[in-house]
């Protein structure tokens, strides 16, 4: 069989990424341009891929391929119905990044709950020295005990997130899907929006979670709540988040991830970063040694699973 991973340079050289335990041949690429992607997995059963993007296109001309192996969760980098449409199977990691993800969620959280970022920088800049007294109060600092996240998204991470914040002394509301009415446990997604001092993204980024939060959504939210997104950057209108922002319509927010990785420089939140209550990390929310050991083990036990005939996480 051969096995061709498209952009090995996502996982870190720490990470030990074991050989499959099957008779095969192994081909790496630190990175793959687009325009490479048919001719390097041309003769591939495999493909391996983390970010880069499968589409129909591609497929089209991979009679070969049999297997897509993600090298991570979100899946919206490959076609999931191009796929089903031209027999290929597709599987993804699952649980490797339970505490990762909802730990950076939490900092996120605490360090604009606390404006963290504001001060570090108010404190390089002299600003203590000038206070005439022990400590100054240019920015707010908020407990998150007794505030409210609302969560968008319910699955593995969220999950972990609510156990995280309740020991904290938050409550915890999960929206509905939008356009689907409240359901035990699920308030509709308007009043979560409207009730919630935190909003934490943690669905999938698919055809209906496009801008899921843009101009009327933020609109809906208190105007000092943060909007955490350590989800995926389609989810959110970045130019709606940009104006709102700059406007001081909402209290914060803190992102791992933007629409387009990494960031051309007009991308919207590329202009947030002289907001002071506004975060941005280079998705690495998941980067955690451990998470990425989990993952890399997990990728293999994926494969191995496909050429031994047996069907594990798979989403084609
Ligand atoms: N920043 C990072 O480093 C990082 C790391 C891992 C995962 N992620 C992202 O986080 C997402 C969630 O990961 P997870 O492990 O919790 O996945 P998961 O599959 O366990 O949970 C996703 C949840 O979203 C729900 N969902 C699907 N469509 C929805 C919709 N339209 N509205 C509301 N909810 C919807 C699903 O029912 C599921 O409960 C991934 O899809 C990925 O994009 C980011
Ligand atoms: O989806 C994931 O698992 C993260 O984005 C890392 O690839």
């Amino acid at each position: 069989m051969n096995l061709v991973f498209l952009d090995r340079q996502t996982l870190a050289p720490s990470v030990n990424l074991r050989r499959p335990a099957f008779d095969h041949h192994w081909q790496e690429y630190a990175e793959t341009a687009p325009e490479q992607v048919v001719q390097r997995l041309l003769h591939a059963e495999v493909a391996i891929v983390n970010k880069v993007k499968i589409g129909a296109a591609e497929l089209a001309k991979l009679p070969a391929l049999k297997l897509i192996a993600l090298a991570a969760t979100g899946s919206d980098n490959v076609d999931l119905a191009a796929c089903r449409a031209a027999g290929v199977a597709v599987c993804n990691i699952r649980n490797y990044s339970k505490s990762a993800v909802p730990e950076h969620a939490l900092s996120l959280m605490m360090a604009l709950s606390r404006n963290l970022h504001a001060y570090r920088s108010s404190v390089a800049d002299g600003r203590w020295q000038q206070a005439g007294q022990f400590c100054y109060f240019d920015y707010p600092v908020r407990d998150l005990k007794d505030m409210t996240l609302g969560l968008i998204g319910y699955g593995t991470i969220a999950r972990d997130l609510e156990r995280l914040v309740r020991a904290l002394g938050m409550d915890v509301i999960v929206a509905a899907r939008k356009g689907q009415p409240a359901e035990p446990g699920r308030q509709s997604f308007e009043h979560v929006l409207a009730e919630a001092d935190v909003i934490s993204l943690h669905c999938p980024l698919t055809a209906d979670t496009h801008h899921l939060i843009g101009e009327q959504e933020l609109a809906m939210m208190k105007p000092d709540a943060l909007l955490i997104n350590v989800g995926r950057g389609g989810l959110v209108d970045e130019e709606a988040l940009l104006c709102a922002l700059k406007e001081q319509r909402i209290g914060g927010a803190g992102f791992d991830v933007v629409s387009a990785e990494p960031p051309a420089s007009n991308n919207p939140l590329m202009q947030a970063l002289d907001c002071p209550n506004f975060i941005l990390t280079p998705h690495i929310a998941w980067a955690s040694q451990a998470a990425m050991q989990r993952l890399a083990d997990q990728l293999v036990d994926n494969i191995e699973a496909f050429a031994a005939g047996r069907e594990q996480n798979r989403l084609v």
